[in-house]
């Protein structure tokens, strides 16, 4: 284990050994993995949500979400009253969901490649904002077209508690506190593990301020704009 010193030292550069925990077949917690290029992430986020605004999505239940939402790359996720799906435009502007921006490519390969996932092309990058008490209940990702790549998940700012489950609803989920910088991957057995996020605990974080985002790459695949429900 690094002593705080270290990690104040050479907080940019994890050593790879350090900072992979196995969690699962096929899932893997990467320590620190995105904590060098956060400050950037963040003013690219700011830029993105400028194009594709932040917005609470209803379930197909009804409910509006607590995490607000927006997306980027070639594919963004949504809900509404018929369902989830991805679509080509954001539903608000009817414009293209904004382009994923090269260090958000970048990130993404370089993790799923850490967790052993080489080939890992996202096409989808689903930005998730929570505020302190917003949450997301137990669910898979299952909207894509092939479930042969992984997901790569980011955390900035405020930790959160991370729900991983197993392929049943009912396996006792694993609580990891994620924290600014981790990045938790999950593909092969892992790919349709049950995951989900506690309500988030209030606090103040020195570069979001009092939140939580949350970027979830994924490779959604082509022809979803018009058939991805289910
Ligand atoms: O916020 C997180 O860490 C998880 C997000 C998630 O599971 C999702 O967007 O599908
Ligand atoms: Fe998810």
């Amino acid at each position: 284990m690094r002593s705080s010193f270290n990690l104040d030292l050479f907080g940019d550069m994890p050593e790879p050994g350090e900072s992979f925990s196995p969690i699962a077949p096929g899932a893997a917690l990467l320590r620190g993995f995105a904590r060098a290029q956060a400050a950037q992430l963040l003013a690219n986020i700011e830029d993105l949500i400028k194009h594709a605004p932040l917005r609470h999505l209803v379930t197909p239940g009804g409910y509006p979400m607590s995490v607000a939402m927006t997306n980027c790359g070639s594919f963004g996720w949504g809900s509404d009253q018929h369902g989830y799906r991805y679509t080509a435009q954001d539903p608000i502007s009817g414009l293209a969901w904004p382009a994923m921006p090269e260090i958000f490519l970048t990130l993404a390969t370089a993790a799923a490649l850490a967790a052993g996932f080489p080939h890992f092309a996202p096409d989808a990058c689903l930005i998730n904002e929570y505020l302190p008490a917003a949450r997301m209940s137990l669910h898979q990702d299952r909207n894509e077209r092939h479930m042969t790549s992984p997901i790569v998940s980011v955390s900035l700012g405020l930790p959160a508690v991370f729900l991983f489950g197993g392929l049943s609803r009912s396996d006792k989920p694993q609580r990891l506190l994620l924290s600014h910088g981790d990045v938790v991957v999950w593909g092969g057995p892992s790919r349709l593990a049950f995951h989900g996020v506690a309500p988030l605990a209030d606090g103040w974080h020195g570069l979001l301020g009092s939140r939580r985002i949350n970027l979830t790459f994924r490779h959604a695949g082509e022809k979803l704009a018009s058939s991805g429900f289910d």
